[in-house]
C-alpha cells in the first residue's frame, strides 16, 4: 500500500515537472500557455492513434461518413469503451450491417450505463457474458449521457485509466430535444470531468464546447476554403468573443440568441482559429472533407 501511494505521488510530480517545463518552452516560443489547443480532425486523420480517449456511444443513428475501418479503430484503440442503453443495440447493428464478428474479434463495451429503459434485456445478457460491466443508471432528473460521463470519470479513477479526451458518437439528427440535452451535457460535464476534451462527432460535423477563454483550433489544409462551413453558438448565455482566422472574425462582438449568432461561417485560409469567449460557446464544424 505504502509503496503504491508513493508511486501515486512519484507520477503526480513527475507530470508537474514536465508540464512547468512544457509551459516554459511555450512561453519561449511566444505561444500563450493559457490557451487550449484543439487538434480533433488531426486526430481522425491520424486515425485516433495518438491520443488517450475513451469512446461514448449515444442511442442514435450511427452514420458518420467514414470508412468503417476507421470507426472500428476509434473503437479498438479506446482506453474505455461506453454505450449508453439503447446505444448498445446500435453499435451491434452497426457491426453487423458491416460484416463484425461480436464473438472474438471485436472487444465488448467494458460499460454499458443508462436507466435500460431502451435495451432488450437479451442483449444486456449477450454483452454481460463477453465481460461487459453493467451500471445502472436510474436518476430520471438527468440524461443518460451525463450519468454515463459521470461513470467514466468514475471508472478511471477506480482503474487508473488515464483518459483525456472523450469522443461521443452522437448524431444532431432525430430527436430535437435530445441533441439539446446532449449539448446541455457538454456544459455540465466541465463540473466533473475538469479539462477533458468531449467531442461530439455526428454523421458529418464535430462540435464541441470553448470554456471562457483562449483557444486555438486546428484547421487541416483540406478545410481551409470558404466552402466548408463552422459555427460559433452562445448556447448557454451571451458571450463577449473575439476571433482570427475566419472569413467573418468578430471583434470584441457579442453573440446572443435574438441578436448575432455566428452560423454558416467559414476560414480564411490559416492553419489556426483562434477564439476569445468570456463565457462557454459552442463550436461546430463541418468535417466531411476529411473523413
Ligand atoms: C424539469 C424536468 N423536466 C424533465 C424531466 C424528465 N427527465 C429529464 S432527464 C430524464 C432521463 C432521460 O433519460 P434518457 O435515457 O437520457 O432519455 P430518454 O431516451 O429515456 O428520453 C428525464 C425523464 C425532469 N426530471 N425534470
Ligand atoms: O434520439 C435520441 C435518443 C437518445 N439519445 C442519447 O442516447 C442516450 C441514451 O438514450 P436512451 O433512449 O435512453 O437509450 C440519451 O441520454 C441521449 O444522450 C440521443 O442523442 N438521441
Amino acid at each position: 500500500m505504502y509503496f503504491y501511494v508513493v508511486t501515486i505521488k512519484g507520477i503526480a510530480m513527475i507530470k508537474n515537472r514536465a508540464k512547468i517545463l512544457k509551459d516554459k518552452i511555450l512561453k519561449m516560443n511566444n505561444i500563450d500557455c493559457h490557451e487550449s489547443l484543439w487538434t480533433p480532425c488531426e486526430d481522425i486523420l491520424r486515425n485516433f492513434y495518438e491520443k488517450n480517449y475513451a469512446v461514448v456511444v449515444l442511442n442514435c443513428r450511427i452514420d458518420l461518413n467514414v470508412d468503417h475501418r476507421k470507426l472500428l479503430n476509434l473503437w479498438t484503440k479506446a482506453k474505455l469503451r461506453i454505450t449508453v442503453d439503447g446505444g448498445t443495440r446500435r453499435w451491434l447493428k452497426w457491426l453487423e450491417a458491416h460484416e463484425y464478428e461480436t464473438n472474438n474479434t471485436v472487444k465488448p463495451p467494458d460499460l454499458i450505463t443508462g436507466d435500460m429503459d431502451s435495451l432488450p434485456p437479451h442483449l444486456l445478457s449477450f454483452f454481460e457474458e463477453k465481460g461487459s460491466k453493467v451500471i445502472r443508471t436510474p436518476d430520471q432528473n438527468q440524461t443518460d449521457f451525463t450519468k454515463a460521463l459521470r461513470e467514466l470519470k468514475t471508472h478511471c479513477e477506480q482503474n487508473l485509466i488515464e483518459v483525456d479526451t472523450v469522443f461521443v458518437l452522437a448524431d444532431t439528427s432525430g430527436r430535437f430535444d435530445q441533441i439539446i440535452a446532449n449539448i446541455n451535457t457538454l456544459y455540465k460535464a466541465s463540473e466533473f470531468l475538469g479539462d477533458k476534451k468531449i467531442y461530439q462527432i455526428a454523421s458529418n460535423s464535430i462540435s464541441w464546447l470553448l470554456q471562457a477563454g483562449n483557444h486555438r483550433i486546428s484547421i487541416p489544409e483540406n478545410l481551409r476554403r470558404d466552402k466548408e462551413w463552422c459555427a460559433l453558438i452562445p448556447m448557454g448565455a451571451p458571450c463577449i468573443v473575439t476571433t482570427t482566422g475566419l472569413k467573418w472574425n468578430l471583434d470584441k462582438s457579442t453573440l446572443n440568441f435574438g441578436g448575432m449568432v455566428s452560423t454558416s461561417n467559414t476560414y480564411s485560409g490559416e492553419p489556426y482559429v483562434t477564439v476569445s469567449t468570456d463565457r462557454p460557446l459552442l463550436w461546430s464544424m463541418g468535417i466531411e472533407a476529411i473523413l
